[in-house]
């Protein structure tokens, strides 16, 4: 096919075109958030229940359980661990913690551990507590002793560091605390892409699933201490130790825009605020907003975002109305009109996202922009890659919030694996989701921000797949589809250049845009098909390189990067001849980047 590309730009694409989506599936506790304790202040746990104990275990005989305290540390975590040591006891007795299915120990790295403790009545005992890091089968990593006394009947907290000094293989290792068994015996003692964007804190962990489980932004800040936790949308307890403040510094130090979502007050359940009831929530997005762009002088919410050392507002232009609200559309009428006139009226410069499909129902005031998702099979990515050129251009833009190849079987996309749901991404769906981002940047004139989901799941311990990274104790494994994630995000152009156009029916997808700080024309090839494609491109302009950089990623289809065998699909990188006409021969199933000067 011969691409013959245009010197005129259509139009300008905006920075925050490519950018990622966030929620807490497995990615925030355990994975993003550096807590490396599972059920740490045993939040949201029912005591003397199994699952209250989660991660924890009793270390050579010690009694240990979960007990709702009668004098609790704080208002926010009412359960304490209750340890007793037998009498008659000789050696280290105590607990552990096992992590997120196991703990990575490096040796000469320095660990902090932190701990309240309290003897119910006062007592004796004067003796030293082990604090440290073992292998579950008792090999002493790294470790510190620090005393505590039986006469401290109130909480006190404790606080160590200590350095392993070995590395072991595996990360079958535990958080220790121990006592001396014969002192202690008969105690009782009660613990990187270059997105543009950040869209946090979720997608369906924003929502609850009743009102009262919804994430809320004040529940998230400040010291560990006074955060409870909430039962979050995916089966197991946040502790919220990951919260408003750390996914806002995280943006700023990876220079991203958080796309920050307020409740809409739906439900996972299925229940709706009613209209005469949504003040306080509105008033909770409010003061939400406030924390982070807030004046501190004028609003008590951004008077705290200051005390934590952050006076100055953090960079904020989108605020997403709920999410996918169409599962909630038939009240979304009233939520969105009353909460985002309350919320224009005070922050007049916001723009408001809306999150139910596109214009059904009919909103009031008219959203500016929608977020739309889309989840389905690599061949209707590379199908609908033209999804937004037949959109009227009437000022609406659009958020793809949300868009991932999940599975092979278009009768059942969201089926479990083996019914033709992915577990990894593979690189025909990477393909599929290249083809489809070829069209976004083609569209990026109403397509101002889009973002693959979800971004981050554990390896073992996940309620959806696949993600776009897999992460253990071990570290973490980046897909196919982080890599053309990764290759559109750090190949940007400032403007398209209108080209012939691909086949909307065919397997082979191009986009052409132009970096003018650097005179770079950077060329996206993505071949969807089981055979290698050519194409010869020509191009209007004066000079043009004669050499160019080529980045390919390709591999059979149905292959994926593992944590078995993490980079068995990686870009390569290679020279190509360019020129005013050159000719490139795109491999089967591959995405590519083309990048060369021209003027
Ligand atoms: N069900 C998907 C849609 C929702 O918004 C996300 O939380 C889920 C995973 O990305």
């Amino acid at each position: 096919v011969t691409v013959t590309v245009s010197s005129t730009a259509s139009h300008p694409i905006p920075t925050t075109l490519w950018g990622q989506m966030f929620e807490d599936i497995n990615s925030g506790e355990g994975g993003l958030y550096a807590e490396l304790l599972q059920n740490r202040a045993f939040q949201q746990v029912t005591p003397g229940t199994t699952a209250s104990l989660n991660a924890w275990q009793a270390i050579n005989g010690a009694g240990i359980s979960v007990i709702k305290e009668t004098t609790p540390v704080s208002a926010a975590l009412p359960n304490a661990l209750h340890v007793t040591i037998p009498s008659g006891k000789t050696g280290q007795v105590g607990f552990g913690n096992t992590g997120f299915a196991g703990i990575k120990v490096t040796a000469g790295q320095t660990y902090t551990a932190s701990f309240y403790y309290r003897f119910p009545t006062s007592s004796g005992f004067r003796g030293n507590a082990i604090v440290g890091l073992q292998t579950t089968s008792g090999q002493v990593l790294g470790q510190t002793t620090v005393s505590l006394s039986g006469a401290q009947t109130s909480w006190t907290q404790i606080t160590v560091t200590f350095q392993p000094t070995t590395t072991p293989s595996s990360t079958a290792n535990r958080f220790t605390i121990t006592l001396d068994g014969t002192a202690a015996s008969g105690q009782t003692v009660l613990a990187e892409m270059g997105p543009s964007f950040f869209r946090l804190p979720g997608g369906n962990n924003l929502e609850g699933q009743t009102t009262a489980n919804r994430w809320q932004w004040n529940a998230t800040v400040g010291p560990l201490v006074n955060r409870p936790g909430r039962q979050g949308d995916w089966g197991y307890v946040n502790t919220d130790g990951l919260g408003i403040y750390e996914y806002l510094t995280w943006c700023e130090d990876l220079n991203m825009q958080p796309i920050m979502a307020v409740w809409s007050g739906y439900s996972l359940g299925g229940s709706s605020v009613a209209e005469a009831q949504l003040g306080p929530y509105i008033q909770q997005a409010i003061d939400q907003i406030n924390f982070v762009i807030g004046d501190p002088a004028k609003s008590a919410a951004a008077a705290l975002r200051s005390s934590l050392g952050h006076p100055q507002p953090f960079a904020l232009t989108y605020v997403e109305v709920g999410n996918e609200d169409n599962f909630g559309s038939s009240t979304y009428g009233y939520r969105w009109k009353d909460i985002v006139n309350a919320l224009k009226a005070q922050f007049p410069n916001l723009h408001f996202i809306a999150t139910t499909l596109v214009n059904n129902p009919v909103l009031s005031p008219v959203p500016t922009e929608y977020d739309v998702h889309n989840y389905n099979t690599p061949t209707w990515f590379a199908q609908n890659s033209f999804y937004y050129d037949d959109i009227a251009r009437n000022g609406m833009k659009y958020f793809e919030g949300e868009y991932a190849a999940i599975s092979t079987n278009s009768s059942n996309i969201f089926g479990a694996v083996g019914t033709g749901r992915l577990s990894y991404p593979t690189m025909q769906s990477a393909a599929g989701e290249a083809a489809y981002m070829t069209g976004l940047e083609r569209n990026s004139d109403i397509v101002f921000a889009a973002s693959y989901a979800p971004l981050i799941g554990h390896v073992t311990n996940h309620q959806w797949t696949p993600n776009l990274i897999a992460h253990d104790a071990n570290g973490v494994y980046r897909s196919t589809g982080y890599y053309v994630q990764k290759l559109f995000s750090l190949n940007r152009g400032d403007e398209y250049l209108p080209s012939t156009l691909p086949s909307r029916t065919g397997t082979l997808f191009w986009s052409v845009v132009r970096k003018k700080s650097t005179n770079q024309i950077i060329i996206k090839v993505s071949n969807t098909a089981a055979a290698s494609a050519a194409l010869t491109f020509s191009l209007p302009f004066g000079t043009v390189g004669t050499s160019g950089t080529l980045q390919t990623l390709t591999g059979s289809a149905t292959a994926s990067n593992l944590p078995t065998n993490p980079n068995l699909i990686v870009p390569v990188n290679s020279t190509i001849t360019t020129g005013k006409t050159f000719n490139f021969n795109a491999p089967a199933v591959s995405v590519s980047v083309i990048t060369f000067t021209a003027q």
